[in-house]
């Protein structure tokens, strides 16, 4: 009998001895079921998705990925390993650098203004996404916050290479599509799952375990977050507070 919470797959059954990643895999298995499901990226991959709902979904992305960039350059600020920190100043500047020029294109190419964007409210979704990432970069310990960031990576290439299979050259979000299911962002996800691995094997058990809750977390903000994009998601509260 083990005594170990390491060597306790996540969802508690004793047993199932892998990596952290693949622990978290597993224990989503039914979440990326449904990530991939979602309309917003069925119609995402076959090229029917509404401009509307994609120029909802972008204007979202922009803000989130501002908080993303942030959380990424404070990993950076506390990792203990230089390779580490190096990674995670690189991904803070990726996320806005190319992440947003790619949405820079689309915005031109849909002629959404600053102003028009500028009216747009930041969802209920969009913004506790940001803020739990921004949270659990200021108060959680270091390998937690690896753990939270990790799906903004892992996911986002999960689901632009299987859209890939779909996408030819004409499609409307081959763009989107070519960003997330490029080989370099693959290498930049292996990375960030490998530094995941190794402070999951080197922390506490009670830190693994937060580790995990933050991934988790972290997953399920992914599916509300198309999911907020599908509904162009506003703030029942609009009608009293402007
Ligand atoms: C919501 C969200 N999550 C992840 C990614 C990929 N960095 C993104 N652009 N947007």
């Amino acid at each position: 009998m083990t005594s170990s919470i390491a060597a306790i797959a996540p969802n508690g059954d004793a047993g199932a001895q892998g990596t952290f990643c693949d622990d978290m895999w597993q224990r989503t298995a039914d979440l990326m079921g449904a990530i991939h499901d979602h309309p917003f990226n069925t119609a995402l991959g076959d090229g029917t998705l509404e401009r509307d709902r994609f120029a909802f979904y972008i204007v979202q992305d922009g803000r989130y990925l501002e908080a993303f960039s942030k959380a990424l350059a404070t990993a950076s600020t506390r990792a203990a390993d230089p390779a580490d920190a190096a990674f995670y100043a690189q991904s803070a500047h990726t996320a806005l650098a190319a992440e947003r020029m790619l949405h820079a294109g689309y915005i031109e190419e849909f002629g959404l203004g600053a102003e028009d964007a500028a009216g747009i409210a930041t969802s209920p979704t969009c913004l506790a996404y940001a803020s739990f990432l921004q949270a659990t970069a200021l108060t959680a310990p270091y390998p937690v916050l690896a753990a939270a960031v990790l799906p903004c990576f892992w996911i986002y290439q999960d689901v632009g290479t299987a859209l890939l299979q779909k996408a030819g050259p004409e499609h409307p979000y081959q763009k989107w599509i070519s960003t997330y299911s490029d080989p370099a962002f693959a290498a930049s996800v292996e990375q960030a799952k490998s530094i995941t691995d190794r402070l999951a094997t080197t922390t506490d058990p009670a830190t693994r375990e937060a580790m995990g809750e933050a991934y988790c977390r972290a997953a399920a903000y992914e599916w509300m977050f198309w999911d907020s994009a599908w509904h162009r998601e506003s703030w029942p509260t609009a009608r009293w507070l402007s």
